[in-house]
């Protein structure tokens, strides 16, 4: 599990670190962190470190002296006039060549058009906002140019300048960073989208902080392994948890046989299938495991290639709104339904899980909020926005993308980005919708024989992990099939930040699953055979 932590906490927390470690113990580790970084991309060439006027910048000085005594040619672009002290003569003094040009891009481009790579050190942590001109204008010019000189590799120190937000909202331009080096604890900007598709990598640096409460969590491969069903030698199909899916209709039969798939791939111990005469028959030639008998179950999911302008589609997810005693899934056009029965006052008692993707959470906030709400408004601010709608449906919210949000109403945030962007293909949604189902049967059925009942937290870290799930098996898809992003020493490298792979469709995620599950188990393996 990594957490993520508010930037206000990890100052205040390093602040405590930095007066206990002595004067720059703390930095020098920090920069050993970005030096070392840099060599692991750095192949011919010099490298040049932007510097800012504080210790952000200051981290950078120390890399690029621990790299010029390396034997990499390094040099430093000053962009402030009062840069940290000691870091400077400790760059000098390693023989770092020292440029301080003028604060226009005109003076700063030729510095470091020849360098292979940059050290972004112009800001961290202690900028609020938007930088300031004229670093502001700099940055995107930079920015610009890096575009055109793909080959260029950019490490930036702590966060990407001007990127240190509380909750991952990018307020103006930035340098987009192959790898972030991140000091002491995982900043929102690491894991929030927009923020965090501004990075493809980030790594940790321990500095040994002694921190407080977490601001969002990310699972792992073994956080899953603890949340799904494995079946026992007592276990049985509905032991293992029940499905029942009210999916797919005439007009979109597919989406019935997907959210099946899904369901099916991540360890259903039944699916038990309302839908239309015509997708029914689809998806018994796909999945002749699927139940057409309704029965007791112990999640439900609705909406997949429902159109909830059809009035007897409509009547279909309200009736699964209304007679659901067990967690439920509410997916595509069922959210819209859902969000205008809890406006009414006629929805909310059960556990509800809403996955939408931008479009959808507008379209349900403009309901439940009153206020006009549009897709870009949600992606400007999706971490806020999740949130909103959690507070104001009562319902786990699952809000898609390229990082998936995952709140509960009391404020549990987890933050899942396994998937590569391949995976944003028609039916993905729905095969998420069977998989998140499945999941939840299985955890509901556990609580079910303690006699017990899910809490939101449960609740919240099971939709997680089937979001962890799709996201590794549309990983595995594509054909990166190594790891889910959090492996080997790294501390995220999302699916998003991911380069090659190959085009995969919904069917395939889908039929990954059983391998996504088999990592999962695999992990937990791995630490117990570590442990020994
Ligand atoms: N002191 C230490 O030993 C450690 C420091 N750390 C580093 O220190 C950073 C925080 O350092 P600081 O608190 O000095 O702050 P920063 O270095 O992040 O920023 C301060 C500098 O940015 C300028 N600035 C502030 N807001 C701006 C804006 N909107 N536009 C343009 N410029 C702006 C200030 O004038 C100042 O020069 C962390 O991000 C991290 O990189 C870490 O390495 C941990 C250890
Ligand atoms: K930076």
């Amino acid at each position: 599990m990594q957490r993520v932590f508010s930037v206000s906490m990890i100052r205040a927390r390093e602040a405590t670190a930095v007066k206990a470690a002595g004067p720059d113990e703390l930095m020098k580790r920090a920069a050993r962190g970005v030096a070392n970084a840099v060599q692991d991309v750095y192949e011919a060439g010099e490298v040049a470190a932007l510097v800012g006027g504080g210790d952000n910048g200051g981290d950078a000085l120390y890399a690029a002296a621990f790299l010029r005594r390396e034997g990499v040619p390094a040099k430093v672009v000053l962009l402030s006039d009062h840069p940290h002290e000691r870091a400077l003569a400790a760059a000098r003094e390693a023989g770092v060549q020292i440029y301080q040009p003028a604060l226009n891009s005109a003076d700063i481009l030729p510095l470091l058009t020849p360098a292979t790579v940059w050290i972004d050190g112009i800001v961290g942590t202690g900028a609020e906002g938007a930088l300031k001109e004229p670093l502001a204008s700099i940055v995107t010019t930079l920015e610009n140019v890096r575009l055109q000189l793909p080959a260029r590799k950019v490490v930036a120190v702590d966060v990407p300048s001007g990127l240190a937000t509380p909750d991952g909202m990018v307020p103006g331009g930035a340098l987009r960073a192959d790898i972030v080096v991140t000091m002491g604890a995982l900043k929102p900007s690491a894991v929030f989208p927009p923020a965090c598709y501004h990075q493809s990598e980030v790594r940790l640096v321990d500095l040994g902080l002694e921190l407080g409460p977490h601001f969002a969590r990310v699972l792992e491969a073994a956080d899953v392994r603890e949340v799904v069903a494995i079946p026992s030698a007592t276990d049985h199909k509905y032991s293992r948890g029940v499905v029942r899916l009210a999916v797919g209709s005439q007009k979109y039969p597919g989406a019935a046989v997907l959210a099946t798939l899904g369901a099916r791939g991540a360890g259903a111990g039944m699916i038990r299938l309302v839908t239309d005469e015509a997708a029914r028959a689809l998806v018994l030639a796909a999945a002749p495991e699927a139940v057409t008998v309704d029965g007791r179950v112990q999640a439900v999911a609705v909406g997949c290639g429902l159109d909830p302008q059809n009035l007897e589609d409509r009547s279909r997810i309200a009736t699964q709104i209304f007679a659901a005693k067990v967690p439920l899934v509410v997916d595509a056009g069922a959210i819209s339904v859902a969000a205008q029965l809890v406006h009414s006052g006629q929805a909310g008692a059960q556990q509800m899980v809403w996955t939408p993707h931008a479009g959808e959470a507008a379209e349900a906030l403009s309901i439940l909020d009153e206020s006009e709400w549009t897709r870009e408004r949600v992606e400007e601010a999706p971490i806020k926005t999740a949130m909103r709608l959690a507070g104001l449906s009562g319902a786990v919210i699952a809000l898609k993308g390229a990082a998936t949000l995952i709140v509960s109403p009391r404020g549990h945030v987890f933050v899942q980005a396994q998937a590569p962007a391949w995976a944003g293909t028609a039916g993905s949604g729905d095969v998420l919708a069977g998989v998140i189902a499945a999941v939840l049967a299985g955890v509901q059925a556990r609580v079910e024989e303690e006699a017990g009942s899910l809490d939101w937290e449960e609740l919240a870290r099971a939709v997680a992990a089937g979001v962890w799930l799709h996201g590794v098996a549309a990983r595995r898809a594509a054909g990166f099939e190594d790891a889910d992003g959090q492996a080997g020493g790294v501390a995220l490298r999302p699916g998003y930040g991911l380069e090659g792979g190959r085009p995969i469709a919904a069917s395939d995620i889908a039929r990954n699953l059983p391998g996504a599950f088999g990592q999962a188990l695999q992990a937990r393996k791995h630490s117990a055979r570590e442990a020994l």
